[in-house]
């Protein structure tokens, strides 16, 4: 196709303009304009002509997709598609044409300014507080929490805040953040909801969920985490809809260490739960999470099948996996759930991505059930029990110091770090010390993550995070190519400058 044939196809009138709104072009923009770009004529004269012109079809793809994707957030039949766009935009970003999206970035944003409109004002009244709440209410609503929901919070916010007594060295900006943090707590269930274990027997955790919300993945970061806590686990595979599933589980089962039961496709849901849980007694296992079969939207043969899956298997916990990034949405589905089969609580996966926050906000106060865990991240490692009041401190922007200490613990021992620390407090830290430490770091996490749990950190945007993680990688690469003997000089030279500054620290002429 010759460019201008290209460039006369993104007319609204032509038949390819016109083709399905998702398709993989759409979702790709910028492999189709490569291609489009190779197919012009390399005439010098029309280059420049051509690069303005591939420029703003760069533009109308990029805003095509934002749009839809817009769409797809507002429909729930292209919610999955919005799923996939979201991976999409994250894989993209190394190519620096997206924002990575921060977990509760856009609310704590919109908060912010709330607190900023008390700057100056001696004590908190029904008048000062107006305006403020007014972005409180702003914020929330832009952040996919649903509206009763949001009229009861500022409601029970704007009464405490008024008759709060003034704190002295407290001012009133401080006042109304602590007041949101509490209620905030509150929205999202107080405390931690553990899970409930057999009082004999295994346990048996049902997970139930849409299709590609992460619920096969959710049974192997499960496993993990109960692995960790000393449990025994069995994976039971009866998702018989999606063959891949199957071998889903099985890869992932081995990469956690846990056996995974399976009958293939032909057998029954519920007849491959109650196999797999005789296995699983057989095998004296302390917990047997049941993956099953998921579904475009809610209807009726996956309720059905669902409950003869929990009558066969008698499940202490029934989970239900939500992808967060559906919003309101997702505390809507843990109600209809609920009323149907009758659940225990909520997996929130995928708030790595979500920077609104709506279903973490919404679940519990809607569906009454609480977010038992939550995923922040495609790793096996990623996901953590709910803390309502470690989740508010992240939406307001103050960290969260205690799982950032909890991450490393989990990847640093005790005596390594006080090893560590001796080198360093004795000046013999090295580059392979150095390799070491990011090593670790990296362990514990994305970059953003754990930027977004230290306090303050908050302001650290995307493309400082981007720019650090290249520096990094770029370091680590000069690091792993050093031979012994250009280390050992390399050393050398870096101490040399290190004692010239100290040397000139303390004022002597060179
Ligand atoms: N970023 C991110 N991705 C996740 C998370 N949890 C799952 N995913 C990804 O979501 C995608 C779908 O996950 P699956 O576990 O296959 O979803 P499923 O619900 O079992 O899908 P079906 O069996 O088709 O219903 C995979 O690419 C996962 O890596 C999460 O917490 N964060």
């Amino acid at each position: 196709m010759s460019f201008a044939q290209s460039l006369s196809s993104l007319h609204p009138s032509s038949p390819r303009a016109r083709r399905s709104p998702l398709s993989s072009s759409d979702l790709y923009p910028m492999e189709a304009t490569s291609t489009l770009a190779l197919s012009s004529s390399p005439a010098a004269a029309r280059r420049s002509q051509e690069k303005s012109a591939v420029a703003s079809l760069h533009l109308r793809r990029f805003l095509t997709t934002s749009s839809l994707h817009l769409r797809a957030v507002q429909s729930p039949a292209l919610r999955a598609h919005s799923s996939a766009f979201q991976g999409w935009r994250r894989r993209r970003r190394a190519g620096g044409l997206v924002v990575r999206a921060e977990m509760f970035g856009q609310l704590t944003t919109g908060l912010e300014s709330a607190w900023n409109k008390l700057r100056g004002v001696d004590v908190l009244t029904k008048e000062n507080i107006a305006e403020p709440m007014r972005d409180i209410r702003r914020a929330l609503l832009e952040a996919d929490v649903s509206l009763p929901v949001v009229r009861r919070f500022i409601e029970s916010v704007s009464e405490k805040a008024v008759g709060t007594d003034v704190i002295r060295g407290v001012s009133p900006d401080q006042q109304l953040v602590k007041v949101v943090n509490d209620e905030l707590v509150q929205l999202m269930g107080g405390e931690v909801s553990d899970l409930s274990f057999a009082k004999s027997g295994p346990t048996v955790i049902l997970l139930a969920g849409l299709q590609g919300v992460g619920k096969t993945t959710v049974c192997a970061k499960l496993a993990l985490y109960l692995k960790k806590m000393g449990k025994s686990c069995m994976l039971v595979a009866a998702d018989v809809y999606r063959p891949a599933a199957i071998d889903q589980l099985n890869i992932l089962g081995k990469k956690v260490g846990v056996p995974v039961y399976s009958e293939g496709t032909d057998a029954k849901p519920s007849q491959i739960a109650k196999n797999g849980l005789k296995e699983g007694k057989s095998q004296k296992k302390d917990v047997i999470i049941v993956d099953t079969a998921g579904r475009l939207q809610v209807d009726k043969a996956m309720m059905n099948e669902l409950k003869e899956v929990k009558k066969a298997v008698n499940p202490t916990e029934v989970l239900l996996v939500v992808d967060a990034m559906t919003g309101q949405e997702a505390a809507g589905l843990v109600s209809s759930f609920n009323d149907e089969i009758g659940i225990t609580g909520a997996i929130l996966t995928k708030l790595d991505g979500d920077s609104r926050g709506g279903a973490a906000l919404s679940v519990k106060e809607v569906s009454g059930k609480p977010i038992k865990f939550v995923g922040q991240g495609e790793r096996i490692e990623d996901l953590e029990p709910f803390y309502p009041d470690r989740m508010a401190q992240r939406i307001l922007g103050m960290g969260d110091v205690l799982s950032f200490v909890e991450k490393a613990q989990e990847v640093m021992r005790q005596e390594d770090a006080e090893e560590l620390q001796k080198k360093i407090l004795s000046a013999k830290f090295n580059f392979n010390d150095f390799l070491k430490q990011t090593q670790m770091i990296a362990k514990m996490g994305s970059f953003s993550r754990l930027i977004g749990m230290i306090p303050g950190m908050n302001k650290v945007t995307p493309a400082q995070i981007r720019e650090a993680e290249k520096n990094l990688k770029f370091m680590e690469s000069m690091i792993n190519v050093m031979t012994p003997g250009l280390f050992s000089i390399i050393t050398h030279i870096i101490n040399i400058s290190f004692c010239m500054h100290r040397l000139k620290f303390y004022n002597y002429a060179f």
